[in-house]
């Protein structure tokens, strides 16, 4: 692990280098529009979290915690529970999202070398229905002052926030690591392997490489899936930007929620079509069984954690521009017992990786999918999203998203997968990742 800040090593006696957080009202300056926060990102670096307006943008570096292998999780816990133990914080409204906040992004395999990052930003803007603040963060290893907040058009300017959204030109897609005819004959090993009774449901994803004629600005693609995608969760961190349809945890004041996805049928675009295929998706054994897994997975998870549990009984039918999943939310009361609360990132940890994303038993799919995939998922279908400093916050699951290359600003990694069972038909499966790429593709442009 590598985290920031560092107390000076010539120092004696190290004093902690703290954080010192400052909150203020923002209200009534930002535009209401669902990508108004989004475009007050700088085109490098950006951090963001938001849905339909509302949620966090961030810019700058305060502090990196650099994570990796199975303890990925708790080793960022561990450094941001010393950060925010240490942090100096005067906030003016105390809302889920005001003071202290950490965004992080988590490999969805313990052995890639992905690891994970938590990153605290030296900006954060946000909003919540009528509400709207501005952050700063800064450290202090000499005497912490609280110094006055600058206005956001000082500090939007100083991040070069307004520079203009670039296109990134012409797009060429190439296979990613496996063609489409080898990812075939993997899904249908993954069927065998299911009928002969080795497991239940794995989670198959393939990868797809764009190139662009202009360098990338991740703005151009968060402003535009955010438009577009109104009910999801637009993300970026650390190079990973989408917009995922699936919310892995909130925890907020001891209430825990999670959107569990699992079970998709391709949209027509037609209205009257798309009322009828929500109904054979409603009605599809496949897909329910498919959506059965999923749930359970999750309840168990949270089941040690929660003193009440609420499981629907039934899913409801997600509507997305691209696809409609089947959808449950699952929402919890938080055990107190203890006396406090386990944070959205240990909880995020204990959920990940659930059988939407991984397959039932989790061990065996696991297994399944670092032997046949044939790629390396990187922070795809990992944990992804921003804590605070009492450790609420929201965690997505990183889908219908693209890595970014860091050393190529003309290239982006698109991912898509979908849940297997012994029912599954392999070309069908491939359609259905081409309808789950839509997204990203969409945000290209
Ligand atoms: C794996 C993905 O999506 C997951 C798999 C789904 C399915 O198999 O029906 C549906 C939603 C997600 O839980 C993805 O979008 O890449």
């Amino acid at each position: 692990m590598s985290s920031q800040p560092a107390a000076p090593s010539d120092s004696p006696q190290p004093r902690p280098t703290a954080l010192v957080v400052r909150t203020t009202a923002l209200d009534g300056i930002l535009d209401s529009d669902a990508a108004a926060l989004l475009r007050l990102l700088p085109p490098t670096g950006p951090l963001a979290w938001v849905r339909r307006g509302d949620g966090l943008v961030a810019w700058g570096e305060v502090a990196r915690i650099e994570t990796g292998g199975a303890s990925r999780f708790a080793e960022a816990e561990a450094a941001w529970a010393t950060m925010r133990a240490h942090a100096i914080v005067r906030d003016d409204i105390t809302l889920p999202g005001t003071g202290p906040v950490a965004f992080g992004s988590f490999a969805f395999d313990e052995s890639s070398a992905a690891g994970g990052v938590l990153i605290v930003p030296r900006v954060v803007v946000g909003r919540r229905g009528d509400r709207s603040w501005i952050t700063t963060i800064t450290t202090s290893d000499a005497v912490p002052t609280l110094s006055p907040v600058p206005s956001l058009a000082d500090v939007v300017a100083r991040a070069g926030g307004t520079t203009p959204i670039t296109s990134p030109g012409a797009v060429t897609y190439v296979p990613g690591a496996v063609s489409d005819a080898d990812w075939i004959d993997a899904v249908d090993e993954a069927v065998e392997r299911i009928r002969a009774g080795r497991l239940d449901k794995v989670v198959m994803a393939r990868d797809v490489v764009a190139h662009t004629t202009e360098p990338i600005d991740p703005r151009w693609l968060l402003t535009r899936l955010a438009d577009s995608y109104t009910g999801c969760w637009t993300f970026s961190v650390d190079g990973m930007v989408g917009a995922t349809p699936e919310l892995l945890v909130r925890s907020e004041k001891g209430l825990v929620t999670s959107r569990v996805l699992a079970g998709t049928i391709r949209r027509t675009g037609g209205e009257e079509a798309d009322v009828a295929r929500a109904a054979v998706l409603a009605h599809s054994s496949k897909d329910l069984e498919e959506h059965e897994y999923a749930v359970t997975s999750v309840a168990q998870a949270l089941e040690p954690f929660c003193q009440s549990l609420n499981v629907p009984e039934t899913p409801f039918v997600l509507h997305l521009p691209n696809v409609l999943h089947l959808a449950s939310d699952v929402t919890g009361v938080l055990c107190t017992s203890s006396g406090t609360a386990p944070s959205s990132l240990s909880l995020a940890a204990a959920l990940h990786p659930t059988a939407a994303v991984c397959g039932t038993p989790t061990p065996v799919a696991n297994e399944l999918i670092r032997e046949i995939e044939g790629m390396d998922r990187a922070r795809y279908a990992g944990p992804v999203g921003w804590m605070g400093a009492d450790g609420d916050g929201e965690w997505g699951i990183a889908l219908r998203s693209a890595s970014l290359d860091p050393d190529d600003p003309r290239r982006l990694r698109l991912f898509a997968g979908c849940g297997v069972v012994a029912a599954s038909d392999p070309a069908s499966e491939l359609a259905e990742t081409e309808a789950k790429l839509e997204p990203m593709r969409h945000a290209l442009g």
